[in-house]
Order: structure tokens, then sequence, then C-alpha cells
């Protein structure tokens, strides 16, 4: 048995596991309406775990920093499922100095993409941990990334929802560059400042730093891959490679497309919004 037929057993073993069923039949037209109707018709607007057991199985796509982690990871603490970076997944199995390790760093650190082997036995595995800890649903940040794991994801689950968060091409890749992470606790940062004319009589878009404490100010580190030169090579592999599972998802009524106005303070409510998500801030502040 191959690797890659090992993979998808495993991976199709644990959504089996996990109760997951084959994708029910989407729309075939491709449509924001529809992904707008499928928000909003979504458990009575709620994206709660509900009681009949469903839950969130979201993916996020995004050119590299677009903000997938950021806003996945505060949606996931939201909604109480996890928050799954195919990217960390490779980082730490970098991290890890074992085998792989060095075979990652080689297709990485150039901005390719890593085989689709060895992603989906990273995932594979991630998925099995969370099963053993009684997680429930996920937010996948990262993955699918072509249109072969798109399709063994497709045949395995029923992804409710792709998010396809974009940006103006200029941001992406100064918003790389200025990525910087606390080595001690973890946080992450952006010292960019972004401040770009409208387009077309548009908006002009600002996005301030976002700057550390002072405490995480020496122990700041930056992404072996986020130099200019690997930066550009991610986003063409990115257009090239990942944009086809953007149209793979539209096809299937599945893709909410929503382009980030600014940074966080503007984006945040405004993602809530089109995902019909109450903002708990204004809950709080309507309830004071
Ligand atoms: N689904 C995937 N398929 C192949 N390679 C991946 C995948 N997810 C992550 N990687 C590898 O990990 C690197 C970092 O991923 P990520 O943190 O998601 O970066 P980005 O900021 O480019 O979105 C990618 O450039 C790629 O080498």
């Amino acid at each position: 048995m191959s690797a890659m037929s090992r993979a998808i057993r495993a991976c199709a073993a644990t959504a089996s596991r996990r109760n997951l069923s084959v994708a029910a039949a989407s729309p075939k037209e491709a449509s924001a309406a529809a992904a707008a109707a499928l928000v909003a018709g979504r458990r009575g607007g709620s994206w709660d775990r509900g009681e009949d057991g469903s839950r969130v199985q979201w993916v996020f796509l995004g050119c590299p920093g677009v903000g997938k982690g950021t806003y996945a990871g505060r949606l996931s603490r939201m909604l109480g499922v996890p928050h799954i970076a195919t990217g960390d997944l490779v980082r730490d199995a970098l991290a890890s100095q074992g085998p792989l390790s060095k075979q990652l760093a080689e297709i990485v650190n150039h901005g390719k993409l890593v085989s689709d082997e060895i992603i989906i036995n990273l995932l594979s595995k991630r998925l099995e941990e969370g099963e053993e800890n009684g997680e429930l649903g996920f937010i996948l940040d990262g993955f699918p990334r072509t249109i072969r794991q798109a399709e063994i994801l497709e045949g395995v689950t029923d992804i409710d929802l792709v998010i396809n968060l974009k940006l103006r091409e200029e941001a992406l890749l100064a918003k790389c560059i200025g990525r910087r992470k606390c080595s001690q606790c973890g946080g992450n940062f952006n010292v960019a400042s972004i401040d770009i004319e409208g387009e077309n009589g548009g908006p002009r878009m600002y996005m301030p730093p976002l700057l550390p404490p002072a405490e995480c100010e020496s122990k700041l580190i930056t992404r072996a891959d986020d130099t200019e030169e690997v930066v550009k090579e991610r986003l063409r592999v990115y257009h090239d490679l990942c944009e086809p599972v953007e149209e793979f998802y539209r096809a299937r009524g599945k893709l909410l497309e929503f382009n980030l106005p600014g940074g966080i303070p503007e984006s945040w409510p405004k993602l809530l919004q089109a995902l019909n998500i109450e903002d708990p801030d204004n809950k709080r502040s309507a309830a004071a």
C-alpha cells in the first residue's frame, strides 16, 4: 500500500470514526449567493455546536499574509472548535529534528508546497490526536491547497463552508515581511504599517502595525520563509496551485468570498456579520 493510500485510509478512518458523512449533493452553480444563503440558513443563524451534534467544519483559503491564521484563530476560540493550521503542523515537524525535518526545510524555505502525501499524513495524525482528546469540528487553515487535497478532503468529510479571504496584493507582501512572533509567549505581531491609496476611487486602505508589548520586544523572531524572495515565490505558487481550489469550492456553492476592508478592528466585525455570527462585543455593550 502506498504512503498516499495509507494516508487516505487514515484520513477516511478518522472521518468515519468522527461520524462525518460524505459530502451531500451541493449546488452545481458557482454562486456567492448560494454561500450567503448557506450562512444565513444554517441553524437559524447560529454556528454554535448544535444539540443535534452538528458542528463547524470550515476551511479558510487565502494568499500568504492575508490573515487566515488571525481570523481562523479568533473564530476557533469563539466557536469552541480547534483551529488546525497545516503551516503550523509543518513548522512543528521542522522543529522536531526528526528525519522529515531536513526534507521539509528544503521545500518550505524555498516557498514550495510540501507533497500531498506528507501534508495528509501530518493532518491525519493531528485529527486522530484531536479525536482522542474529544475534539469536535475544525477550522482548517492552509488546507486544502491543491485540487488533489481538496478532492481527498471532499471524499471523507462534509465541509460546511469555505471562507476565501482576500486582500489587495500590495498589502500581502508587506504583511508577510512584517510578521513577528514572540519566541517566549508565542504572540503574533506585525511591524508593517500599510497605507494604500484607494483603487478606482475606492476607499484608502490603512492597516496599522500590531506592535508587541515591551516585554516581547527583544524576543521577536521572523519566520525563515518570510523573506521578500520566498514570499514572492509563495504568492506565485498560490496563484498557480491554490487558486483552482477556490474554483473547486465555488462550483460546489461553498465559497464565501470576503474582501478584508483593512486591519482587524475594521475587518473582524464585518467578517462576523458576513458569517451571520452575533458579535459578542455588541452583545456585551447592549447588555450593559
Ligand atoms: N496544505 C498544504 N500543502 C502543501 N504544503 C503546505 C500546506 N500547508 C502548509 N504547507 C507548507 O507550509 C508552508 C507554510 O504554510 P503557511 O503557514 O500556511 O503559510 P502561508 O503564510 O504561505 O499561508 C507553506 O509554504 C508550505 O510549504
